[in-house]
This record gives structure tokens, C-alpha cells and sequence, in this order.
């Protein structure tokens, strides 16, 4: 299976259409009033009848209450939601049924610790992001910009597929699928010229990067099997 390209925090139809030509898997859409990415109810339809059968179309929430989701659901009718705030597996669970569409829950990751909570969440979403946990201070839960320790991934064992993200961009994300050889990859902030303002020769490099080194990886592995992948499966959560 090859790997699967996520470009988020898309908010004009221009980057959108450089992501989507580019071949991203995914496009996300950030739905979080305090982002520069943020995307308002009344602009979300447009871009996602622009992407709509071009590539998957994530919703991405922060924390959000279920009249919130509906709205959002409502607007951008979006093939996956992405929770990426302090929800509880429980609380993944819930979206889940109420709103019947894959969930892609974030967890922030800094330390080996914080990989104890992967399991419970692995039991109720589709999908995991593993990300950064943020700097102190920082406004945003995501789309900072910053990397984590990619070691901390080795012997991971997961039974559902991941994104990794976090700091990656067009220089250091084929060393990423390299080293970690993910299920898929999530990027935000290395792909902009600013913040919230994409870069489209950015996106095309960083698709470019990812996809030889995937190649590259698939053809020649320079290492063992990752341990991630030996009970991964493609099922949902019952
Ligand atoms: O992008 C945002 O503005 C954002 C806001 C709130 C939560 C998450 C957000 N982005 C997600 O964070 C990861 C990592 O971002 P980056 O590549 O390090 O900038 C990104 O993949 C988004 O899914």
C-alpha cells in the first residue's frame, strides 16, 4: 500500500488546486477560529466541492461540541473528521457513531509515556495522527510546525494505521518516511510561505520528496519490517 499524503490547513480554492494537482490523498480544511488556517462556515462548501472525489476531505476540529460537528458536517460534508484537541477515547467513540464518518484522532507526542495512550484511542478511531505535542505557550494544539523525536516510534506496535506529522516539510520528510516508514504523512505549517498562507511550489516539492522516498523505501528497504505494521489492519473500530 502506498503511502498516503495529507495536506492540511488548505483555505483558498488556488492551494487547494496546487495540493490536489500535486496528488495529495488527503486535503484538510481547519476548522478552529484561532488558526491562522481557519476556515468559516460559509466558505467551506466551495472547497470542498472543489476537492470533492479529487481527494479525501478532512475536517479538522479542536474539542468541538456535537452542534459545532453538525454544522461543520453540514457545510463541508468532509470523508473524515480529525479531532485534534483533548478528546477522550470516549468522546471518539461518540463522534463516531453520531456523525457515521471515519474519526482521525491526534495524539501529541513528546516523550516515550505519551505512547501509553495510543492503545485506548487505537480501540475507537479509524486512524491515529501522531504529532508534536506543542511548545509551551504555544496558541495552537497543532500546526505548529515542530518535529518530535521520530525514535520513539521504533517497535511501535499499532492495530490501526497512522499519519505522522509534526515539522515536516519538503527537506526533512523523505528522511521521515525513511526512517519511520509511516502508513501515511500530515503537513501543515512546511508547506506555507507564512503562517496560514500555503506555498503551491512548496506542496509540490514536499509530495515529490515523499513520494521518491517512498519508492525508494518500497524497491530497497533499508531496514527491518517496522514493528508497526505487523498487526496493523485496514478494519474499523466495531
Ligand atoms: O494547522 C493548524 O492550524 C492546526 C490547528 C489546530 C490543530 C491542528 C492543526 N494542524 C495539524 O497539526 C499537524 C502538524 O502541523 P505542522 O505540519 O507541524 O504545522 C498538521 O498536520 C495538522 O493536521
Amino acid at each position: 500500500m502506498s503511502l498516503e499524503i495529507k495536506i492540511c490547513g488548505l483555505s483558498t480554492p488556488e492551494t487547494l488546486d496546487a495540493a490536489l494537482g500535486a496528488g495529495a490523498d488527503m486535503v484538510g480544511m481547519v476548522f478552529f477560529a484561532p488558526s491562522p488556517r481557519h476556515v468559516d462556515l460559509a466558505t467551506a462548501p466551495a472547497l470542498a466541492a472543489r476537492a470533492r472525489g479529487r481527494a479525501g476531505i478532512v475536517a479538522l476540529t479542536v474539542d468541538a461540541d456535537d452542534a459545532t460537528l453538525a454544522a461543520i458536517v453540514d457545510a463541508a460534508r468532509p470523508d473524515m473528521l480529525q479531532l485534534h484537541g483533548k478528546e477522550s477515547p470516549e468522546r471518539v467513540a461518540a463522534v463516531r457513531a453520531r456523525f457515521g464518518l471515519p474519526v482521525m484522532k491526534a495524539i501529541g507526542i513528546a516523550t516515550a509515556a505519551d505512547l501509553a495512550r495510543l492503545s485506548a484511542y487505537a480501540d475507537v478511531a479509524d486512524r491515529l495522527l501522531l504529532d508534536a505535542k506543542p511548545p509551551k505557550g504555544a496558541l495552537l494544539p497543532g500546526g505548529n510546525g515542530v518535529p518530535f523525536d521520530w525514535n520513539l516510534l521504533a517497535g511501535l506496535d499499532l492495530t490501526r494505521p497512522f499519519m505522522l506529522s509534526g515539522g515536516l516539510d519538503p527537506d526533512n520528510v523523505g528522511e521521515a518516511v525513511r526512517r519511520v516508514r509511516p502508513p501515511g504523512i500530515d503537513v501543515s505549517s512546511g508547506v506555507e510561505r507564512a503562517p496560514g498562507i500555503k506555498d503551491p511550489a512548496r506542496i509540490a516539492a514536499f509530495l515529490r520528496a515523499a513520494r521518491a522516498a517512498d519508492a525508494t523505501e518500497s524497491e530497497h528497504p533499508t531496514g527491518d519490517k517496522p514493528a508497526h505494521t505487523s498487526s496493523a489492519r485496514e478494519t474499523s473500530p466495531s
